[in-house]
This record gives structure tokens, C-alpha cells and sequence, in this order.
């Protein structure tokens, strides 16, 4: 090859001043220990099953000896890179680009979900590594769209996932269409004994590289659980004290991704959510929106478990418990990547008790019980906030026009006093004294009246006019009532009158609006 007489080092592996210099402007100063153990193994040629914890760069470990080794000058397809989920073949996709982009190699994802003409294009026009989610990739193998027959090398990028139930008929067809004399490479950062012994089946005498066997999290997440009943209030408690969080949420089901993220919007929370039933382009609007950080929460099901590499992520918070140890080790993955500390919360139910103890004990680490934030907690938090904020406005100086209110108040009052008084009205609002009878926070609403919430989840389909009929009907409040109803924006608040919140409340739990559950709950102070 022509550029091998001009080499560099990237700690002691040798590399091609290409690809040396394209991982340098990468920010890559010296391998991780996975990339130090296994580059040289893929250079050679060897098949190869890696384990290594998350955020310790086994993309770039299979990455830079494949980008290395290809050819160019050739169009065909010769390395391809299999992926449990799109936004993760998309992110492989970007990361190969980047080490490849002065050898000028092509690299494609493929997934479903985008239009399918636009990649049958690119794959005509010849790229050398494909990216891909098995579905997608089986269509195209199917419709003799994409030719695999001068692959050399294949990567299961989280392998386990992939050989798990769920994929494995898939990988077995795929695997048909690539030749059998290849390199297979098997990453993840956990390799359950079960998958290592499945995974023998499709390679050639592989050599196994285990990073941390003993401990498979990463020492820099500070690992905490919660118990409670209340896990909603619990995590806004948590999100309200750490005020410059960016978090991933994960939720057991898409229902409960939704109904999550419409209970945190409507707190006021910059969180949206994502899952597998939302269409691509909605999927691809999160990520984008959360990797610009524009959000600061995103709430998730496990699709975005596995692989994503987010800058910043600063907690992980698991919502709902998860199923298995692996899922566990793998969403908390998400932060603490490449040497930056982070934060993971699990919230549990007290018969969640043995689960997180399974986990603890098979992840070989510990779980500290964590204390939630008290009401206290966080206004000390929000307070220290607000002084920032403060010194921020008196820099900027843009507040002469309120002068003349602290000009009338000056010969009754003390300028300290008027000035706290000023902070406390901006944090806590505004509440008349004896305005609060009933158990429900002060939210803003009408005096006389309560602000509940109502969670629509996706069922957007319902018009305000159904929600006010159903309220008037079933909390049988008609006439008087409808009047009273006010839909705030997105219609995810009512406003009742206070004396009759409880038996709307009451009512609307036995109830649905053509079909779909609808929770209503006393709207939260913020
Ligand atoms: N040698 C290196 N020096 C500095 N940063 C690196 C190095 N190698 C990889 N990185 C960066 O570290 C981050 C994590 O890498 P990567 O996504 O490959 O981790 P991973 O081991 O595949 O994690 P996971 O198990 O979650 O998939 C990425 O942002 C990557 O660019
Ligand atoms: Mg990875």
C-alpha cells in the first residue's frame, strides 16, 4: 500500500499518517486500553471479541484498523459494521467518516425508517463501509440492492444485544450473504457466557480481549438509589436541585415514556422523549435537539441504551428499574464516557428491593441508598441559582425602569428588606394568606380555583371541547363548571374551582375520552 512507507505512532501502535492525522484532530492523544489491545489483533487479521466498559472508545478500536486496511481506490462494500438501533448506526457512521476522512473512504448507514431510494443510491454510487441495523440491511440484501460479496470484515457492534433473541434470525441471514472467509469482531460491554459460546459459531478461532472483567460499570459514575412511592416527585426533586443536569431518563415502555415527558413539560422542564414509535424524522429531531443541548432531559426507552456517545450527559436516571443487569450497566453507560465523571439514580419501589440487589450483585458494584432533596434542599439550591442570576441582571444594568417602584417603597422600608422581599415574590410567587385550604400547591391559578394537570400521553386526537364535556359529565359538574374550565396551551392544564378539584379528580380516574386513559393530578407548585 502506498501509504505505509509513511507512518506515525499512536502510542505504541503504528498507524498510517493519514489516519494518524485524522484521529488527532479527533482529540485522541494515546489509545484507551481496548484500542491498545486489539488494534494490533484486527491489523493482523485475527477475529476478535472485545469487552471493555462503556464510553472506552471500542468504536475507534475496530475502527481504526479497519479504516486502515481498506481499499480505497475499490467501491465495493468491504466492511460492515451491524448496529442494534439507528440513532447508534447513524453515530458509528459519523465516528468511522471521521477517522477515514483523509483516506477518503465512504462510509454509509443504513437503517429503516429513511427513505429507502436515496440509500439504494448511495449504494450504487459505492461506499466501502456500510453501517447498519439488521432490518433495513435485510431488505436491501433482498432486493439485491447491496452487494456483500467483497466484505472482509464484519463488526457486531454491541454483540450480546445483537445475538440475543430478538436479532439472531437476522444476523444468521445477513451472515449468509457475506463471504465465509472473513474477519468477524464482536464488541460490547457486556459479554454474557451464553453469547460468548453462541458467538464461537461465527468465528475463526477468535481471540477474546477483556478490558474489566471484574468491573464491568465505570468507577467515575457515582451510583445512587431512591426508594419511594412517589418516583414522579422524586425525580423532579432530584432535576430541581441539580440545576445544570443534562439527563437521560429511561422508562420501561413507550407509554411511559410519553406520559413522562408530558408530566416533566408540563412542570416546566425542557425534556422531550424518544422511542421506537415515533417516526424517524421525529427521532432525529430529539437527538439533534439534545446533542445541541436544547433539552436537558431526554426521556428514553432502552433503544437509547446501548452505544450513543452524548457529550455532557451528566445523569443517567433510571425512571423504571432495569429488567437486567446488562440493560443496567448499559444505560448508566451513557454518562461518565472517556475519562468524565458522572452521576446514575435508580428509583425503586420497596418490592424492587431484590432487583437492585441483583444488579448490585452481578455488576460487582455498589449502589449507595441516596437521601431525596428536601423541599428545603432545593429552594437552598434555586436560591444560590438566583444570586447568580441577579449578579448577571445588575451587570448587564437594563433596570432603571423599576427604580421609581423601590423609590416609593424607600421611605417605609429598608432597602435589605425590600430586596429580599423581591427575591422571595421572583422564587416562591405570590400566595394571599388563608388562600390555601386545600392540599393542593399554589401553581398560579385563578384565585378560587386549582390548576390540575391533565396527561393526554400521545392521544392527541382529543379536542379541549372533549375534555371539558368528560370533566362536566363525569365529575357531574355540568353548566356551572364549563364556564370555569380553562385550557392552557397543549391543554395539558384545567383550571376547576377548588371546592369541587377532588371529585374531578376522583371522577376522571375511572374515566377515558374516546378510549384513551386520561391521568389528572393536582398541577405542582415550581
Ligand atoms: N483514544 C481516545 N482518546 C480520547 N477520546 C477517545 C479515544 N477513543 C475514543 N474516544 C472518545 O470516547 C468516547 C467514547 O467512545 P465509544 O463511543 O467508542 O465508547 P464505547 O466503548 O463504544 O462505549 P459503549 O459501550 O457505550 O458503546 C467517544 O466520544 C470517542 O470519540
Ligand atoms: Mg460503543
Amino acid at each position: 500500500m502506498k501509504h505505509s512507507n509513511e507512518a506515525g505512532f499512536f502510542g505504541g501502535i503504528q498507524l498510517s499518517k493519514k489516519i494518524l492525522a485524522a484521529i488527532t484532530e479527533m482529540g485522541f492523544e494515546e489509545p484507551s486500553p481496548i484500542q491498545t489491545q486489539t488494534i494490533p489483533l484486527v491489523a493482523a487479521g485475527r477475529d476478535v471479541l472485545g469487552q471493555a466498559q462503556t464510553g472506552t472508545g471500542k468504536t475507534a478500536a475496530f475502527g481504526i484498523p479497519i479504516m486502515e486496511k481498506l481499499n480505497p481506490d475499490s467501491r465495493q462494500v468491504q466492511a460492515l459494521v451491524l448496529t442494534p438501533t439507528r440513532e447508534l448506526a447513524n453515530q458509528v457512521a459519523e465516528e468511522l467518516a471521521k477517522i477515514g476522512k483523509f483516506r477518503r473512504i465512504k462510509t454509509l448507514p443504513v437503517y429503516g425508517g429513511q427513505p429507502i431510494d436515496r440509500q439504494i443510491r448511495a449504494l450504487k454510487f459505492g461506499v466501502q463501509v456500510v453501517i447498519g441495523t439488521p432490518g433495513r440491511l435485510l431488505d436491501h440484501i433482498r432486493r439485491g440492492t447491496i452487494k456483500l460479496g467483497h466484505v472482509q470484515t464484519l463488526v457486531l457492534d454491541e454483540a450480546d444485544e445483537m445475538l440475543d433473541m430478538g436479532f439472531i434470525d437476522d444476523i444468521e441471514d445477513i451472515l449468509k450473504a457475506v463471504p465465509g472467509e472473513r474477519q468477524t469482531l464482536l464488541f460490547s460491554a457486556t459479554m454474557p457466557l451464553q453469547i460468548k459460546s453462541l458467538a464461537n459459531r461465527y468465528m475463526q478461532d477468535p481471540v477474546e480481549v477483556s478490558v474489566s472483567r471484574e468491573n464491568i460499570t465505570v468507577p467515575l459514575i457515582d451510583q445512587f438509589y431512591y426508594e419511594t412511592r412517589d418516583r414522579l416527585d422524586g425525580l423532579c426533586r432530584v432535576l430541581e436541585t441539580e440545576s445544570n443536569a443534562r439527563a437521560i431518563v429511561f422508562c420501561r415502555t413507550k407509554k411511559g415514556v410519553d406520559e413522562l415527558t408530558a408530566s416533566l413539560q408540563a412542570r416546566g422542564f425542557m425534556a422531550d422523549g424518544l422511542h421506537g414509535d415515533l417516526t424517524q424524522s421525529q427521532r432525529d429531531r430529539v437527538m439533534k435537539k439534545f446533542r445541541d443541548n436544547h433539552l436537558e432531559i431526554l426521556v428514553a426507552t432502552d433503544v437509547a441504551a446501548r452505544g450513543l456517545d452524548i457529550e455532557h450527559v451528566t445523569h443517567v436516571i433510571n425512571f423504571d428499574i432495569p429488567q437486567d443487569p446488562e440493560s443496567y450497566v448499559h444505560r448508566i453507560g451513557r454518562t461518565g464516557r472517556a475519562g468524565r465523571k458522572g452521576v446514575a439514580i435508580t428509583f425503586i419501589e420497596p418490592r424492587e428491593f431484590r432487583q437492585l440487589k441483583l444488579i448490585e450483585k452481578s455488576t460487582k458494584t455498589r449502589i449507595i441508598r441516596g437521601q431525596l432533596p428536601s423541599s428545603a434542599d432545593i429552594l437552598d439550591r434555586q436560591r444560590e441559582a438566583l444570586k447568580g442570576r441577579l449578579v448577571y441582571v445588575m451587570e448587564q444594568g437594563d433596570y432603571t425602569a423599576y427604580h421609581d417602584v423601590v423609590a416609593d417603597l424607600a421611605p417605609d422600608y429598608d432597602g435589605l428588606d425590600i430586596a429580599a422581599a423581591a427575591l422571595k415574590l421572583l422564587l416562591e410567587g405570590f400566595r394571599e394568606k388563608n388562600d390555601d385550604k386545600t392540599h393542593f400547591a399554589d401553581t398560579g391559578a385563578k384565585k378560587g380555583m386549582v390548576r390540575l394537570f391533565i396527561n393526554i400521553g400521545r392521544a392527541q386526537k382529543i379536542r379541549p371541547e372533549d375534555i371539558v364535556r368528560t370533566f362536566a359529565e363525569e365529575a357531574d359538574l355540568t353548566g356551572n363548571l364549563i364556564g370555569a374550565i380553562d385550557i392552557y396551551d397543549k391543554f395539558s392544564f384545567v383550571e376547576v374551582p377548588a371546592d369541587v378539584a377532588e371529585r374531578v379528580i376522583a371522577a376522571m380516574h375511572k374515566n377515558t375520552i374516546k378510549g384513551y386513559k386520561i391521568n389528572v393530578e393536582p398541577a405542582k407548585a415550581r
